[in-house]
């Protein structure tokens, strides 16, 4: 299970003022319990993973080997939580180069509907001119731009390419039950779809059909993916002491290093399989709570990579920064530095260490230089990267982001900025009902 050490910061916020936290994170849990906080129409990921049933994972698998008996390739469409979900859980599990590898038990998965990039989108299309190609349609709203120009563009070559028939086979909507042109969509065209429940939020929504279709296309065991979340949801719960529960330190200790100044938090990770991870606890944070003039900014690096692009602006640069690591402890895969007679590269004290052992070495060595530059530091630990462990370390953060959103006093659960580009973008391409706006906005360019 997945485990978190606070050590790091002491220097730098007291134990005791994170101890402190105990009565506010209990309001905060019961709030969330009780639906009696801001946003409590967007509370049905609380208890989401013990309330997935076994038909429902049987229903979802039925559909993924649908999709994996049907196609080469199928593509994701979606953006922000209805994309990110999927991807960071897919490249966490996947092989590095699966992209390369001949034979593969699984269609390639690719994302679409999270740009507007007219050569991705060319690009993608042209790909796809002599593939089985399947696609998954993700969008709560139903009506999201992005998503709705890419599955605009591939249904019609999925038709094209395959036929009515087969399309009607190989393409799947993931949307709300009622509302939305994605529903109207499916509902026209008979494709099996799944509901995104309406008091589950984009952000929140990993562990529905959103990512678990996906997920499950991709050729992992979403029956472990949810038994994590499970563990992770009993081990962050309500009735779990504030000094044993992972979610209620994690969120006491970034609120108390907000206040003392600590205004972006880094999650770190020192395996690349974690990128996408990072992008989307980057918007499980950032839309939460950046909002009211409010809000740690969530910023993200890839280590050791990035040590050698952000490690100088990490280590000397303003002190308004702290770091979240997630450490992997075990590797999938072994792999020793092999000792060289001639030692040309010097290299020859690393033989026979394993690779993870560098990196580890790595990992530690950091840690301390940002703590003595001045960056608290603070550590998740992974024990591997399975579909358990990814599990719990979803659950994890979705339990730790509703009660800091408390903590800080915003409603963690809307999104009101996200609107007004939306509102700009319409107008200035002229949708219908938007020609008040229109107007305005021309006048100002
Ligand atoms: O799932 P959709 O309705 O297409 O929304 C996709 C995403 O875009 C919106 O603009 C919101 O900011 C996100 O919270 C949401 O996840």
């Amino acid at each position: 299970m997945i485990s978190l050490n606070i050590e790091k910061t002491f220097g730098f916020i007291s134990k005791e003022n994170v101890a402190a936290y105990e009565a506010k994170v209990k309001e905060a849990q019961d709030a969330l319990e009780n639906g009696t906080c801001k946003g409590n129409d967007f509370l049905g990921w609380l208890h989401l993973p013990s309330s997935i049933t076994k038909e429902h994972l049987e229903d979802l698998k039925a559909t993924a080997q649908i999709l994996r008996e049907n196609c080469e390739v199928v593509i994701v469409a979606g953006i922000g939580g209805s994309y990110l979900g999927a991807r960071a859980v897919i490249e966490a599990l996947s092989n590095s180069f699966i992209w390369l590898q001949e034979k593969k038990n699984a269609p390639t998965i690719l994302f679409a509907g999270h740009n507007i990039g007219e050569d991705y989108l060319y690009e993608l299309t042209e790909y796809l001119k002599d593939k089985k190609f399947g696609v998954i349609n993700i969008s709560k709203s139903g009506t999201t731009t992005e998503t709705a120009l890419a599955f605009r563009l591939l249904k019609k070559q999925c038709e094209d390419q395959r036929g009515k028939e087969m399309a009607k086979k190989v393409i799947v909507a993931v949307t709300d039950a009622k509302k939305g042109a994605a529903r109207t969509t499916a509902d026209k065209e008979g494709y099996k779809s799944f509901i995104i429940p309406d008091n589950v939020g984009g952000r929140f929504s990993v562990l529905t059909p959103v990512g678990l279709l996906p997920i499950a296309v991709a050729g992992f065991d979403i029956d472990k993916l949810v038994a994590g979340a499970v563990e992770m949801e009993k081990a962050c719960g309500a009735d779990v002491p504030f000094e044993q529960n992972p979610a209620a330190l994690y969120a006491a200790t970034r609120n108390e290093l907000y206040k003392n100044g600590k205004k972006i938090e880094i999650l770190v990770n020192f395996n690349p399989k974690l990128h996408y991870v990072n992008e989307w606890w980057k918007q499980l944070y950032g839309e939460s709570e950046g909002k009211e003039g409010k809000g740690i900014f969530p910023a993200a690096v890839d280590f050791s990579t990035d040590l050698h692009s952000m490690g100088q602006w990490i280590q000397e640069g303003e002190r308004t920064i702290y770091e979240t690591v997630i450490s992997v402890e075990q590797p999938t895969h072994k792999l020793e530095v092999p000792s060289d007679a001639e030692n040309l590269d010097g290299l020859n004290f690393l033989a026979g260490k394993r690779v993870d052992e560098v990196n580890k070495m790595a990992e530690l060595g950091t840690q301390l230089a940002h703590v003595d530059g001045g960056v608290p530091n603070m550590r998740i630990s992974v024990p591997t990267l399975n579909e358990k462990c990814i599990g719990g370390l979803l659950y994890f953060f979705e339990k730790a982001c509703g009660i800091s959103g408390y903590l800080l006093g915003v409603n963690t659960f809307n999104q009101p900025g996200v609107e007004a580009y939306k509102k700009n973008m319409f107008a200035l391409l002229n949708k219908p009902g938007y020609e008040e706006e229109s107007k305005a906005i021309r006048a100002r360019l």
